[in-house]
């Protein structure tokens, strides 16, 4: 984590590469760095909301290229890697059916909508993300495409607030 006046003072490919592993749309970083600077940490939340206000479909499927599925910890040390890690740290896999039954939705999730099933999974426990997930499989495509947007408004959001504090 780096200090918001710190940020402010980047350049800019330097910056850039601080919010990369936020969300894989480099227009929303590209944005947020030439927003700088921010005066405060609620004003670069406040900007950086607003600029996910614009995303659709196809902004939601270019971000799906960074995000594993639920339950599929992924490998490696790039730094979205290594997010996703910790953001599904409580995903409890090490129950077998319910690994088991993770796994299906997702299948099924996929074959209904055609993409890799989104949720923020921070703070959430395997059984949440599986309800969440059933739940979800019963909404329309553009219901789905809403809430998906959703989550990826907040996983992006809450990976900002880990890469800049006060
Ligand atoms: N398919 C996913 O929902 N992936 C993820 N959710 C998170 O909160 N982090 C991820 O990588």
């Amino acid at each position: 984590m780096i200090a918001l006046n710190h940020f402010n003072q980047l350049e800019a490919d330097a910056a850039m590469a601080l919010l990369q592993p936020c969300v894989a749309l480099p227009g929303w970083a590209a944005a947020l760095v030439a927003a700088r600077p921010f005066a405060s940490l609620a004003a670069l939340h406040h900007t950086a909301k607003a600029l996910t206000q614009s995303w659709g479909g196809a902004e939601l499927e270019q971000a799906l290229s960074a995000h594993p599925r639920i339950g599929e910890k992924p490998g490696g040390q790039q730094a979205h890697a290594v997010l996703s890690r910790q953001e599904q740290s409580a995903v409890n896999v090490d129950d077998r059916q319910l690994a088991e039954a993770l796994r299906l939705g997702n299948a099924d999730y996929e074959a209904r909508f055609g993409r890799v099933f989104l949720i923020r999974a921070k703070g959430r426990s395997a059984e949440e993300i599986l309800e969440a997930l059933r739940q979800r499989l019963t909404h329309s495509d553009a219901e789905e495409t809403a809430v998906a947007l959703e989550q990826l408004r907040e996983i992006t959001l809450l990976r900002l607030a880990g890469a800049i504090g006060e």
